[in-house]
């Protein structure tokens, strides 16, 4: 029962106050005193976002008017739904821990529409539904295959994709950890605890989506080169410039994330100077050879695994990034060397904060040109988009276990 409490608490967090599931999680799992009961409720919240629409159409499906879609006894059937479909709990125990959350509330009603959709043998269909204002808005962006690609991607969890500190030895780490690379210095296995992994004690790989690894690919080989990672925590970007060459000094406003981008450094043996500031007032000593912004943005492209951004990502929120980002770029863009490289990055499907980021940025910094990627910079089935930037939409390389939505675009100063 506390743990189901939990789970209400957590996605009334994401549903109601716009909070991420993660940054909400510690608060309301808190009063629980097992893990166990932690990583239920945790998952009772994820699996209802991860199939909300799905759950909504069961729910009306059984009931003569639609509940309101903030009611509590809603997300009381959601999670019960949620434990029933996709966690495989056995209906009695779904119902029966559900019902106390509705203490004095609509319990008979709670377990009349459970019942019958028990009854009727309710089942999830093959591919999930996305929520529709974000559909609509994926569909007038980038057409019905993406939505239709999102939709089949957000049905389980993606792969684990790993990146290797020592690129020569891709293959040997591949088969060590019975995985596949896509490219040099990338494995992706099955998805298992990190932990447990052969390398993980010794520092020879991070946890990163092959999508994210694309922009430090494109800083390319540092030889010893003063680099800048801007909003560079945890850090998986930091480690590859590191790996790659580069003196890196890495700028977070967070210090506990700034914190785990030193514990990464420490458990690879790979250096970077630390540095808590806000890029929209810190400024550095002395201009550097390459810039690496991975600015804050909506998050959509890491939708799979947080599956909660559907939800609080909304056009205001897309906007107010997308001003944050122009802003970061345009103060970035005073700090690079004559000759050297920026790099945009953001893991979001919203053009507003790619592709629009980039173009403004073009027409007020003249001394600026796109620089496309090398095809050896990408995977197969990842090509540079008209203007040379880098989009990875869902539905890229889906048939290895797809990647992370991106935009990534590559400067050089004349
Ligand atoms: C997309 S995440 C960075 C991920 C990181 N580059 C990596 O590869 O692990 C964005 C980061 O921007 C940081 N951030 C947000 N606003 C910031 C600001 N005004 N100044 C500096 N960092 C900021 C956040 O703390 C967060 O760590």
């Amino acid at each position: 029962m506390e743990s189901r409490q939990a789970a209400l608490r957590l996605l009334d967090a994401v549903l109601r106050q716009g909070k991420a599931l993660d940054a909400a999680a510690p608060r309301a799992v808190r009063a629980l005193k097992r893990e166990d009961d932690k990583r239920l409720a945790t998952a009772i919240a994820g699996e209802v976002l991860r199939r909300l629409p799905d759950y909504d159409a069961l729910i009306d499906s059984a009931t003569r008017q639609n509940l309101p879609h903030d009611a509590k006894v809603r997300t009381v059937l959601r999670m019960a739904l949620a434990q029933t479909l996709a966690l495989g709990t056995p209906p009695h125990a779904a119902i029966s821990t559900a019902l106390p959350l509705l203490a004095g509330g609509p319990r008979r009603l709670a377990h009349g529409v459970f019942g019958t959709l028990s009854r009727n043998g309710a089942v999830l269909p093959d591919i999930p539904t996305l929520p529709d204002a974000v559909a609509k808005r994926w569909r007038r962006n980038w057409g019905e295959p993406v939505v239709a690609a999102a939709a089949a991607a957000i049905a389980a969890p993606p792969p684990l994709d790993l990146t290797l500190k020592a690129s020569a030895e891709t293959a040997a780490w591949a088969k060590k950890l019975g995985g596949k690379s896509l490219l040099p210095g990338h494995v992706r296995c099955e998805r298992a605890s990190v932990t447990g992994l052969p390398g993980y004690e010794d520092g020879a790989w991070w946890v990163q989506d092959i999508a994210a690894s694309i922009p430090a690919r494109l800083m390319g080989s540092g030889e010893g080169r003063r680099a800048l990672d801007l909003c560079a925590a945890p850090g998986g970007k930091t480690l590859q410039l590191a790996a790659q060459g580069w003196q890196v000094t890495a700028v977070d406003r967070a210090e506990s994330r700034l914190a785990r981008l030193s514990d990464n450094l420490a458990r690879t043996g790979l250096s970077a100077e630390a540095v808590v500031g806000d890029a929209l007032d810190w400024a550095p000593d002395a201009p550097f050879d390459a810039i690496l912004l991975d600015a804050p943005c909506s998050a959509t492209g890491i939708f799979r695994r947080h599956p909660d951004v559907l939800y609080r990502a909304h056009p205001p929120i897309i906007a107010e990034c997308a001003e944050i980002q122009a802003a970061m770029l345009g103060r970035a863009a005073g700090w690079i060397k004559p000759g050297g490289i920026l790099v945009y990055a953001v893991c979001s499907l919203e053009p507003e904060e790619g592709e629009a980021v980039a173009a403004a940025f073009l027409e007020t910094h003249p001394g600026f040109a796109v620089e496309p990627p090398q095809s050896a910079d990408l995977p197969d089935g990842i090509a540079p988009a008209a203007a040379g930037f880098v989009r990875v939409l869902p539905g890229a390389i889906a048939d290895p276990g797809g990647a992370d939505g991106f935009f990534i675009a590559r400067f050089r100063h004349s």
